[in-house]
């Protein structure tokens, strides 16, 4: 039996929402094996982020280097990068173990206001990273941080995602969870436009959405799917786990990523 391997280059989130508990929760309930490598350590929960610990560099290259030279990835993604020096050396090491399907959330802000990747990394994000990306999935502040476009509709998305595009990665969606109405994201391939849609669902247990939506999108590549089935599972797999979100926790609850599969739980 061939094992897909799906690596996660994010922060820990202690409440298990969102981060690399998030990721590998959903590679795990998608028949990837998954695996991680740790930036940052966060003490967090649903009401917020109460302290950032960077890892050191050099333990953060070792961790990627120890699975990329041993088990092998087949696909991988990055969440919280925190600064500058870690997205250049994220950047540095993609290149080096040539992980080909690399899917980039890139994760500014906390839905709860807390910075997670310092304001000045924002240039080492567009001129380092997005260049050795296969993907990219920002959210609406995500995408205006990124082009400087003020984002109000369905066609600002589609002229953010082909900005965006221009900065060298391949496939981009620009994701419509922050906008009003019905939660539609654009996918953009370079040439032409696709939707994924879902109804939104009014509920405060939206924590860790965007981590759990990437995850889904790099076990699926790493599974090598097509590009359009990979993202269309995604969508269905995180509005399953919005739907029937857990209720746990005193602010923003974290998703159900058992819903996929365990309907009405
Ligand atoms: N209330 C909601 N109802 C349905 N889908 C949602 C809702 N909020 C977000 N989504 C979907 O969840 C995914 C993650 O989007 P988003 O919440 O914008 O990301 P982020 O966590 O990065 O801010 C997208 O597919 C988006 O359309
Ligand atoms: C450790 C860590 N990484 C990423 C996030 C952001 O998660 P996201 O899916 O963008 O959604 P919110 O958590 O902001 O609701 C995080 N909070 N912690």
């Amino acid at each position: 039996m061939k094992v897909a391997r799906a690596l996660t280059i994010a922060g820990s989130d202690s409440g298990g929402g969102a981060g690399i508990q998030a990721d590998l929760k959903t590679f795990q309930m998608l028949d990837v094996f998954g695996m991680s490598a740790i930036t940052a350590i966060t003490a967090q929960n649903t009401l917020g982020v109460h302290g950032i610990y960077p890892v050191p560099l050099e333990g953060i290259g070792l961790q990627i280097d120890a699975v990329a030279t041993d088990l092998g990835v087949d696909a991988a993604k990055t969440g919280m990068l925190a600064d500058a020096a870690i997205i250049r050396l994220v950047a540095d090491k993609v290149k080096e173990h040539n992980i080909e399907k690399l899917v980039v959330d890139p994760v500014m802000v906390a839905k709860g206001g807390a910075r997670l990747l310092q304001e000045q990394a924002q240039d080492a994000l567009i001129h380092d990273l997005l260049p050795v990306a296969f993907m990219t999935t920002p959210n609406i502040p995500e995408a205006e941080v990124l082009t400087g476009l003020s984002i109000r509709s369905l066609v600002d998305m589609k002229e953010a995602a082909k900005r965006i595009g221009d900065m060298g990665v391949k496939y981009v969606i620009v994701k419509g969870g922050h906008m009003q109405g019905d939660a539609i994201d654009i996918v953009f391939d370079g040439t032409s436009f696709e939707q994924l849609d879902s109804k939104r669902f009014e509920t405060p247990h939206t924590h860790g959405t965007g981590c759990t939506f990437s995850a889904a999108i790099a076990a699926e590549l790493a599974k090598g799917r097509p590009i359009f089935e990979a993202v269309a599972t995604a969508k269905a797999f995180i509005t399953a786990a919005i739907r029937e979100s857990l209720g746990i926790g005193h602010g923003h609850g974290p998703t159900n990523h058992w819903a996929y599969f365990r309907s009405n739980l």
